[in-house]
């Protein structure tokens, strides 16, 4: 294979700037066929700029991007038949049922999938005859992956696709995105929720005023792997809480100290928003370290 063809998604320089204010400056990215990608970054930070540019909707100032290889912003239908989108919020064609609506939409692909199968894999079969605008959010949702996956994508954008899920809309949607991506479709994902990207993500990109600042898979990230335990017990009644690069020594020591087992015992390691709110330079929640 060719650099050209194994790389889903290659950028080097991008820029954009609204009002002679920079929004993405001077990004570099490559996203392997076949991958799961997330962005994460704060508000403002970018994101929907760049996964714009990235569609083909938005034209930029400076930099090379190509994505299945081609240029999006010289790209034709052909291209974008091989792209699937889902944006933060869908309108319109509220009034025709779920069944309806997937039919017409298959209508707009050379190459669509199964409108039935589709229906099934995002679990809407129960809601097939019912109105787009009858559906609740979490329902609402699944009709707009439906939409995206339609066409039979080879790269999907995915713009915070679980916002307003309860607990178990969301494993759900988590279940269909990995069997979607089990089955070869590359994933671009823009999230603000870390256990989402966590579960999902190959790789995971920080984007901060433009750039990325930080770019590993979810364990790694931010030298995440390589940070110091936290143990957390009671002792003479109080929390006690220590940061330690030998937890199982620490613990050894204090189950000698207590005579055995040591009431309260927790150790953890810094999650993946610890890591993330370090690294857009906000504090994690403080930690009381009483050793
Ligand atoms: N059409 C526009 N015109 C002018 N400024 C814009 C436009 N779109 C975005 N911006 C600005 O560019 C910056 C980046 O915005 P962008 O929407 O890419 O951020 P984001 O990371 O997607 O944020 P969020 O997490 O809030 O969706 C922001 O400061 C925003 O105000």
């Amino acid at each position: 294979m060719t650099a050209a063809t194994s790389t889903a998604i290659r950028v080097r320089g991008l820029r954009k700037a609204y009002a002679g204010v920079p929004a993405v400056d001077g990004l570099d990215l490559d996203v392997a066929h076949g991958e799961v990608f997330a962005l994460l970054g704060p508000n403002g930070a970018g994101k929907t700029t760049t996964v714009e540019i990235l569609e083909g909707y938005r034209g930029r100032d400076a930099g090379e991007v190509a994505v299945l290889g081609a240029d999006p912003a010289r790209s034709g239908p052909a291209w974008r038949a091989r792209i699937g989108i889902v944006l933060q919020s869908s309108a319109g064609l509220d009034e025709i049922s779920v069944q309806e609506l997937v039919q017409h939409f298959a209508g707009y692909f050379p190459d669509p999938r199964d409108p039935d199968e589709v229906i099934a894999a995002v679990g809407l079969e129960a809601k097939r005859a019912t109105r787009a605008r009858q559906l609740s959010g979490g329902q609402r949702r699944r009709l707009d992956v439906a939409l995206g996956i339609l066409g039979n994508p080879e790269l999907l954008f995915l713009d915070e696709p679980t916002t307003g899920f309860d607990p178990e809309a969301r494993r759900d949607f988590w279940a269909l995105i990995s069997s979607l991506a089990g089955g070869g479709t590359t994933i671009i994902l823009t999230t603000h929720y870390l256990d989402e990207a966590e579960h999902l993500a190959d790789r995971v990109g920080v984007i901060a005023a433009g750039r990325i600042v930080a770019l590993d898979t979810p364990d790694r990230l931010g030298g995440r792997d390589q940070d110091q335990a936290i143990v957390r017990w009671t002792e003479d009644g109080r929390p006690r809480t220590e940061r330690t690069a030998t937890p199982t020594a620490l613990i050894a020591r204090l189950a000698a100290r207590l005579g055995g087992e040591v009431p309260g015992l927790a150790v953890t390691r810094p999650t993946l928003e610890d890591v993330y709110l370090r690294l857009i330079g906000q504090p994690a929640e403080t930690l009381e370290v009483v050793s």
